[in-house]
Order: C-alpha cells, then structure tokens, then sequence
C-alpha cells in the first residue's frame, strides 16, 4: 500500500525502509528536510510540507505518524485534522499517553477520520527488520484494510489488534513499565556483584547468563554488549532519564488500586538518579544530627 510517514528520526528512517521492503510505497516528510534527502535515498517519495504529503496518496489516504509525544504529535494530529477528509486513517505509532490517544482518536473521528494508536517496540533495530506493534482503533473493520501492513513489518506473530482506540497506545504504556522494572533488577543485581567480594567479569556473566538461565533476555544480551565495549561502564554515567510510561503506569495502577511495588521503585530511582544530591537527604541527616549528634556530610 501507499502511505505517508511524518517523522523521520531513528524509529521513522528504519520503518520507513522495513514498509519499502515490504512492498509498500511511502512518501516521507520531517520538518528536517535532511532526513527527507535521507529517506529519498532509501527508495521514499519526499515530501515539503504534511499538505504536500497528503497530496500525494490515493484515498483513502493512510497516514502514520512517528514523531515525539506530547506537543510535537498533538501539533501533527491538529495539521491532520484540517488536511484529511471522511475515511482516511491515521496510525501514532509514537509512545502517546493513551488518555492523549482518546483525545486525539475524538477530534479525527468528527472528521470521519478512522484512528488507530500503535505502540511500536523493539527500538531502531525492531523498526528496520521486523518490530512488534499494539494496535488499538474503534473500528475493527477498518484494521483489516491495514493489517497487510503490519504484517509485512512486524516480527513473525509479532502485532496485535488490542480492540478500541486507547488500547493500544495503553497496552505500550504498560509494557514499558515492565520494562522499567526488569532493567531495574538487572542494574541492581550487577551493582551487588560490582560491590561482591568476588571478582566477577560483568560481560562474562552476562553472557553465561544468555545461555540457558532463567533470566536470559534481549535486555541480558544488550547488558553483555555494553559490558563488551565498556566492562565495568567506566564512559557513563547512572543517570537514568525517562520519557514517562513508568510513571503512567503506576499512576493509572494507583487510580485503579492495584499494587505495583517494582515498577514504582523503578521509576522512583530513575527520578533520584538524575539528582545530584537531595534535599530529603539534608533533611534526614540534619534530623539524625539533632537527636542522635551522628555525623553529617558538608556540602
Ligand atoms: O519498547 C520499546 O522499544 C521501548 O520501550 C521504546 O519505546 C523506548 O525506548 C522507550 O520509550 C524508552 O522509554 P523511557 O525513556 O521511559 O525509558
């Protein structure tokens, strides 16, 4: 099939070539028009403006969207919105908040526009050879006109139509908080083994435990590629950043009173790790001092 692709950054470029591989024709258009010569270099029709884009596909016009969440995708939603008519489709394959899904999938659907939010995992790597996607969208119909999509860019059984739209985008939220979670454990366990008083070899155990343990993992095989190139991460720093769909999951767990302990302390220290210091910990030591006289640390 013939569809536009807005965002051309690192997930955008490599899907944009995974569709072309996979025998759909994309026309391409980023605010960067670098990234439109680099996607013309794969084989994509460029694009100047979203106007032009949508110049250029058949009706129904299928449009997916891979730009950053939050402003830069609800600008793009309103711009579809004013440029696509009755029966177009538009796919946010970005990590959208889904409450932002709902909203979107309400301001298109007046337009008689078909909405489907699409969480995209499996990184850069998954985008270019073959990803996973959580497809949510009203209507069910309307998937199957673009599953042939899908199909062609996932990995084998690796897409799922998840039912109303929200679902999808929320279904990737969780998954993320999983994944917080798991990294968490794995980044504690090396920083026990790190303090041990053994002398392990962070990359070796890594790769021993790639081979037929309990915890071998795509996320195990990316620790003993780092630990290859850096054993002991001397280059980086612990800083973890994040884009939010940890603390979207346990604030949605929290509105729904489920516990959910490892991925709150994961998202908790990722929050700490970006500090420096902390006043809480002033705080406590300043209380420590005015009742047991214990030792405090000058700034
Ligand atoms: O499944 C995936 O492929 C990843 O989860 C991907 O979506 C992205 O790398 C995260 O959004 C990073 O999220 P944080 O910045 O919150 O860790």
């Amino acid at each position: 099939m013939k569809l536009g692709l807005i965002g051309l950054g690192k997930m955008g470029i490599n899907l944009a070539q995974n569709m072309m591989r996979n025998g759909n024709e994309v026309v391409g258009f980023d605010l960067d028009t670098k990234l439109v010569e680099e996607a013309a270099g794969y084989g994509a029709a460029s694009a100047s403006s979203l106007e032009d884009m949508v110049s250029q596909l058949p009706s129904p016009k299928i449009v997916w969207v891979m730009v950053p969440a939050g402003k830069p995708t609800d600008a793009t939603v309103d711009q579809l919105v004013a440029a696509l008519d009755k029966d177009d489709i538009v796919i946010d394959g970005g990590n959208t908040f889904w409450k932002d899904s709902l909203r979107h999938n309400r301001l298109l659907t007046e337009k008689g526009v078909h909405y489907f939010d699409c969480g995209s995992s499996g990184g850069w790597r998954g985008a270019l050879n073959g990803g996973n996607f959580m497809i949510g969208g009203d209507d069910a119909d309307v998937f199957e006109t673009i599953r042939p999509l899908f199909e062609g860019i996932s990995q084998k059984d690796g897409y799922l139509y998840t039912g109303k739209a929200g679902s999808g985008h929320y279904l990737k939220m969780v998954h993320n908080g999983i994944e917080y979670g798991m990294m968490e454990a794995i980044g504690e366990g090396f920083e026990v083994l790190q303090a041990s008083d053994f002398d392990y070899d962070n990359e070796a155990v890594a790769k021993v435990w790639n081979n037929g343990s309990v915890v071998r993992s795509w996320l195990m095989e990316l620790a003993e590629d780092a630990f290859k190139k850096d054993p002991n991460l001397d280059a980086i720093k612990g800083r973890m950043h994040s884009n939010g769909e940890g603390q979207w999951t346990v604030e949605d767990a929290m509105d729904h009173g489920i516990p959910t302990p490892v991925i709150a302390a994961s998202v908790m220290t990722r929050f700490r790790s970006m500090q420096d210091d902390t006043f809480n910990g002033k705080v406590v030591s300043a209380l420590r001092n005015g009742f047991g006289g214990h030792a405090m640390d000058k700034s």
